[in-house]
């Protein structure tokens, strides 16, 4: 039975991940919140899951390498800085961070990745995002990383190549871009889609999350499987064996 902590175990996926241990041979080992010691949680688990807030994730960080326990980052909205952070922690304790534990969307990187490199740079790539009203972080973590994959597809990097959002008069498209829209409404879980625009076609990957349980069951997937590895820096590929 693997004992996790949660960061963030009063929001909508810290609730999500306490439903689903259950069925997946875990237990919750406590939460922490605004105003928590994260310390205390810390040492208390076999391993920690933070879906919380940037803000939070030094100090996250800095409790889970005090007690030498791993930790998946599920947070999104995370800068240069924050993975500068990951990094560090990672020569101590084992860190798997990703915006997107869904199975679906670790096969729709792979299958993005691959048309980018096969199309080329013919083929124009727009991805457009929708979220719940609730949601404070655009694009979502899971396009930056489908921006990345399509990226990487083409030997590029999304730093080089990436147009967050359009307005006014911004000319024509610039040929190698790869923009970015977000729509916020609703109660939507997480919608994803990627084009690849050619001259008179276009190929459409879309990605719906219907239930955030499909997070949450990845979420103690990868916890699960992190427990116990060695420092570093691991994927959800690896866990998901894709
Ligand atoms: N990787 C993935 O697959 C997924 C990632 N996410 C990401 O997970 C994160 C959380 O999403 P969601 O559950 O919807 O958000 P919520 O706002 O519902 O929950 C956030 C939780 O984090 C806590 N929190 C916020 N700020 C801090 C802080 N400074 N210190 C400690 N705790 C803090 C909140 O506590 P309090 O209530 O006290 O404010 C709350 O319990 C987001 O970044 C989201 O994008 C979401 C879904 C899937
Ligand atoms: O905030 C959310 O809800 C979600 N956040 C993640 C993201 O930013 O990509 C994953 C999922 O789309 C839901």
């Amino acid at each position: 039975m693997t004992r996790i902590g949660i960061y963030g175990s009063e929001g909508r996926m810290g609730q999500a991940i306490v439903a689903a241990m259950p069925a997946l041979d875990a237990v919750p080992a406590g939460g922490c919140d605004v105003g928590d010691d994260p310390r205390q949680l810390a040492q208390a688990c076999d391993v920690l899951v933070d879906f919380s807030a940037p803000a939070a994730l030094e100090a996250h960080l800095a409790a889970a390498r005090a007690a030498r326990t791993p930790i998946v980052v599920g947070t999104t909205g995370l800068g240069a800085s924050h993975h500068a952070l990951i990094d560090a922690a990672a020569t101590e304790i084992a860190i798997l961070q990703t915006g997107n534990t869904s199975l679906g969307l670790g096969m729709l990187l792979a299958l993005v990745r691959d048309a980018a490199a096969r199309l080329g740079a013919d083929w124009d790539i727009e991805i457009a995002e929708m979220h719940h009203r609730e949601k404070v972080d655009a694009p979502s973590g899971t396009a930056l990383m489908l921006g990345e994959a399509a990226a990487s597809g083409r030997g590029s990097t999304l730093a080089e190549s990436g147009v967050v959002g359009r307005a006014g008069l911004t000319g024509s498209r610039a040929r190698g871009t790869i923009g970015f829209a977000s729509m916020r409404g609703g109660s939507v879980v997480g919608d994803h889609l990627v084009v690849f625009a050619g001259d008179g076609e276009r190929i459409e990957l879309v990605h719906r999350a219907e239930d955030r349980a499909i997070f949450a069951r990845g979420a103690v997937r990868a916890a699960q499987w992190l427990a116990g590895k060695p420092a570093g820096r691991y994927t959800m590929d690896q866990v998901l064996g894709l």
